[in-house]
Order: C-alpha cells, then structure tokens, then sequence
C-alpha cells in the first residue's frame, strides 16, 4: 500500500514524515526528488537551464535555486513552465523508487508537499493531509521562516487552500496542538495501517460456525480490523465481544458493501461462511462479493478450514 503524505507550508508534514520515519516507514521524499534532478548534468538541470538562461547557473555551474525561484516567485506562467518541465521527470523518478521499494516495503509512504498539484495523488492508495489552521500556520511560517505577516501570506496564498486538502484526504493529522499530540495521532494511524483488514461474514445456518471461529481466535482477530455484514456483525460483537464496523445485513446490500471495500483494496481478506444447501434471496449479490475477491485476488474463505488457514497466514506476515 502506499500512503500520500501531504500539507501546507508549515503545516508539519516534516514532522509527520520525521516520526513515520522513526517508526520504520519506507519514504519516498519528493522534494529530495525535486532537489536531485536540478543537479548539474540530470535531466532537470537540462530543461530548466534550457529555458530558463544560464544566468540562473553559479560557478559551479549548479543551478542558484534562489535565482530560479525570483523568476518564477508571483509569476503564475513561468512557475507553469518550470513545473512542466519537471514535474514529469519527478514523477517517472518516484515510480522507479516505488518499483524498487515494493520488494522490501509492505507500506510505502510518498512524501510530497505538492502531491494534488502534481497529480501524484493518482499513484497511491490513500491520501494523509498534516493540516492545521490558517492563524498558526502563518504564526509558525513567520516565525520558521523569519517572514513578515504580508510575505508569509503572499507564500500561503500560492499553495492550494490547506482546507481543501483536507476535504479530499482519507485521513486528516491536526497539528494545531503539541509535538505530543502529533505523534500519539501519527502513531495511531500507523498501527491501524499496519493492521490486517478483514471481513466477517456468515448465512444464518453457520452463525454459530462463524462465533465459533471469532471465540477460538479471539486473540487473532482482536490484532485485526474487522467488518462484517450486519447481523453477524452484531453476534459476533455481543457473544465474543471483539470490534467490528458493521455493514447493513446481507439481504440488504451488506454483501455489496463489502465488496466495494474489496474493490477499493481496503480488505485483505475475506471469511465468507456460505450456507451451500440453502437458496438465498441475494444470490446475485453473493456471487459478485466472491467474484469481486478474485478480480482483485484477495484471500477468500468459505468454509471453516480454509478460514483457520488465511487467518493464521495473514496474521504471520
Ligand atoms: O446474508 C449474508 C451474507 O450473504 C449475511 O448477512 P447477515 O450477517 O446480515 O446475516
């Protein structure tokens, strides 16, 4: 899975990146990228210093990024030309880690202040925004930057409403209070992430299979995030006493429920105790959950046995 990790100026999507590092993340750095194809010689540096002039070019014969910025700072089409030009060499470079870092990473985290401007949201699964309001966000760009209000504004301004980023994210991370805070929030959404994703799901012959299984395993499933169609849902919640999301029942559309968070990837597996000696009412719905699994290839169990072998390899990873 890979995690987009976004912000405001200033918003303390560093920090954010900084911690997740610290818990063992694979990060990709996009402004690393950035920095990395304007050296002298990479495919950047060519485009930028062939439109741009070799004025913006030191002794070095490095590009002077402050050069480069004062030519596009409050200039909407040359910032559009610069980002044209390097956008794409960005992006294709991003791919190329993520391929070579899927081998060893479960969880990839992007790191990109830019990620819905480049359109880099289009390359992961889901979107965390660092967001926090805009008087603290001016207050601390002022103080990080040694800004007037005025300048510190005029920077704000050119990004995207921080506000809208959030609307579009799957997990807002509020940096309006402490370093402490911060961290008890980054540290939960990491270990959710971490969590396996499984779907619980039983006909009314195997109900008691099902509270059989979630007693026996109890331990297991309580490692996990659990959805389930309604009613079984709800037995497995009173009788074992484990967390579940519920869903509507079956009949009425829980199936199709679930099988939209299969499609979406957000499930890494499916216990799906069908009764085979019984006609059900929504037949067409139980064969596009269990179609949609193998669209997808996700795990998917329907009897007892297979249920006890997913779990336990799921849960070995
Ligand atoms: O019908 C089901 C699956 O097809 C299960 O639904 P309930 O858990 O609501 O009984």
């Amino acid at each position: 899975m890979i995690i987009g990790l976004t912000g405001g100026i200033a918003s303390g999507k560093s920090t954010v990146s900084n911690i997740l590092k610290e818990l063992g993340a694979c990060i990709i750095d996009a402004d690393r990228i950035a920095h990395k194809i304007l050296k002298k010689g990479q495919p950047g540096w060519r485009g930028v210093v062939g439109y741009f002039g070799t004025d913006i070019i030191d002794d070095k014969g490095e590009i002077d990024r402050k050069k480069l910025g004062k030519l596009v700072f409050n200039k909407p089409e040359e910032r559009k030309k610069l980002e044209k030009i390097t956008h794409p060499i960005i992006i294709s470079q991003i791919k190329d880690e993520i391929v070579s870092l899927k081998n060893k990473c479960n969880l990839i985290i992007l790191d990109a202040p830019l990620l819905f401007e480049a359109n880099l949201d289009r390359l992961v699964d889901r979107v965390w925004v660092v967001y926090v309001d805009r008087d603290i966000q001016l207050r601390r760009l002022q103080e990080r930057d040694g800004l007037s209000r005025e300048e510190a504004i005029l920077r704000i301004e050119t990004q995207m409403p921080l506000k809208e980023k959030a609307r579009l994210a799957d997990i807002v991370i509020d940096n309006n209070g402490s370093i402490k805070k911060l961290k008890k929030q980054v540290i939960k959404h990491w270990r959710e992430l971490k969590m396996k994703r499984i779907a619980l799901i039983a006909h009314d012959e195997k109900k008691d299979d099902i509270i059989e299984f979630a007693r026996k395993h109890y331990d297991l499933l309580k490692k996990c995030k659990l959805i389930a169609t309604g009613t079984t849902g709800k037995m497995i919640i009173d009788k074992v006493g484990l967390e579940v999301e519920r869903m509507l029942s079956g009949p009425l559309g829980g199936d199709q429920m679930i099988g939209s968070r299969v499609a979406q990837e957000k499930l890494d597996g499916v216990i799906f105790l069908r009764d085979p000696l019984t006609a059900q009412p929504h037949e067409p719905d139980i064969t596009a959950l269990l179609r949609v699994c193998d669209v997808h290839n996700v795990p998917l169990a329907t009897n007892l046995a297979t249920a006890d072998l997913i779990l336990h390899k799921l849960l070995e990873e």
